[in-house]
């Protein structure tokens, strides 16, 4: 297992700050921690961290033989080849490293176009840089560099950039149909959000008894899955989701928006929420759900859900309720693990789906008529059939709960039969 050291720069003011998300990304990132270093003094601009300390740092480095040193901080292509320089290893930093674990999980051509655009937009901004540098040396992390020049590498990366975004952009239009078909044939569609690890695919598993990879690492999940569930005999299509981080830069959050779409064009969100973690995190991360999510979501109704209750106890869940009050007034407790609270999930879900407008329409008693039928129990809820004559004609009766979209699909085809 390539080893790493783990570099934190903390504000004087945030004490209680740690290095665990960052420690959580490396092991996610298949990587041994082999030191962790904390400093809360003022930074050097060339270093990240102060001078002194990225001395200190380098001593440890000749100790410790990592595979990489990983900065929690953005780093600049110059504090890059200062200090990878200085450690003559590899530096990177926190996006970097989310970038590696994404590209470890990308499976699918979306997922793998995805992530290469992200890297992409990530390092389009230090390309001169870098490559004016690596003329200067070879170095870890430069490597390769110093035949380019630096303008030819720049609209190198401009021009795939270009080429990526028009394929996803394809992935996009198909998804976008497909949302419309499937809400033309009468299907809600919830979308499962939150913050990594959460227990999103675990819940999806619980709900729909199917089995989307769950694990004990971040980043599991990176693009959309798709079920079907029935809540109250109405067929909702419950969609698991990438998981959410702290500071995520936008270019990330922009490259992963085909698979953010499913959330944003949701009838519901139900936002995940770790529940057995400290309260502070619990708020912290809260926060970048809600911050990712506000300001697309408008008015689609958001249900709290506190997962892994099991782990526990009353008087611990009280405290986190209070803790989270103002953000989520009145979250649904849940474990996605022993399916306590997943019929509360669900009542909630159907007090929140959109309305269905409720019809009572009559159908020849044809072939056509008998097929509209068909379709209608395929796409709605039929309460009642009744067969019996409108006039000298023989009819059907039927009294259905509906879209208005599927509605209007049924007045076209009753009106095509009349014509
Ligand atoms: N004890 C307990 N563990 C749970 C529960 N729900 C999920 N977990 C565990 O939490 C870990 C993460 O679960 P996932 O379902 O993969 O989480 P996710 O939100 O889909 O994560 P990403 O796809 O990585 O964003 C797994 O080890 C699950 O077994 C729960 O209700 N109780
Ligand atoms: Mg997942």
């Amino acid at each position: 297992m390539p080893g790493a050291i783990l570099v934190k720069r903390i504000d004087p003011g945030d004490k209680g700050a740690t290095l665990d998300e960052l420690e959580e990304l490396a092991h996610s990132a298949g990587y041994d921690v082999l030191e962790k270093v904390t400093q809360y003094r003022t930074p050097d601009k060339a270093y990240c961290v102060g001078k002194g300390k990225a001395h200190e740092i380098a001593e440890i480095v000749r100790e410790r033989k990592p595979d990489k040193v990983v900065f929690d901080e953005k780093l600049s292509a110059v504090q890059i080849y200062n200090l990878s320089s200085l450690y003559k290893v590899e530096v990177i930093d926190r996006f970097h490293l989310i970038l590696e674990i994404f590209a470890s999980r990308a499976r699918t051509r979306e997922a793998r176009l995805q992530v290469e655009l992200a890297k992409l937009i990530y390092e389009r901004p230090k390309a001169r840089m870098k490559v004016t540098l690596a003329r200067r040396g070879e170095q870890p992390g430069f490597k390769g560099l110093g035949r380019y020049e630096a303008d030819i590498y720049e609209s190198e990366i401009t021009g795939r950039i270009a080429k990526i975004e028009a394929e996803l952009e394809i992935v996009r239009k198909r998804q976008a149909q497909t949302r419309r078909q499937r809400k033309e044939r009468g299907f809600d569609m919830v979308a499962l959000a939150g913050y990594t690890n959460a227990g999103k695919s675990t819940l999806m598993n619980a709900l729909v008894g199917e089995s989307v990879v769950a694990k004990d690492q971040l980043f599991t999940t990176l693009v959309p899955t798709t079920r079907l569930l029935e809540v109250d005999r109405r067929k909702v299509l419950l969609t698991d989701t990438v998981g959410f981080i702290k500071d995520l830069p936008h270019f990330m959050v922009e490259a992963f928006r085909s698979t953010l779409e499913e959330i944003y064009q949701a009838d519901i969100v139900i936002l995940v929420v770790d529940a057995s973690e400290p309260a502070k995190v619990i708020v912290e991360k809260l926060v970048t759900c809600h911050d990712t999510l506000w300001e697309e979501i408008g008015p689609i109704p958001v249900i709290t859900a506190l997962n892994k209750c099991d782990r526990i106890g009353e008087e611990e869940l009280e405290e986190r309720c209070d803790a989270i009050k103002h953000l989520a007034p009145s979250p649904v407790y849940i474990s996605a693990r022993t399916g306590e609270g997943l019929d509360d999930l669900k009542s909630a879900i159907s007090k929140y789906l959109p309305k269905w407008i409720s019809e009572e329409v009559i159908l020849p008693r044809s072939e056509e008529g008998l097929s509209i039928l068909s379709w209608l129990y395929n796409v709605a809820i039929v309460k009642n059939v009744e067969y019996g004559r409108c006039g000298n004609e023989p009819c059907i009766r039927v009294l259905v709960d509906a879209r208005e979209s599927v509605l209007n699909q049924l007045y076209s085809r009753l009106e095509m039969q009349l014509t």
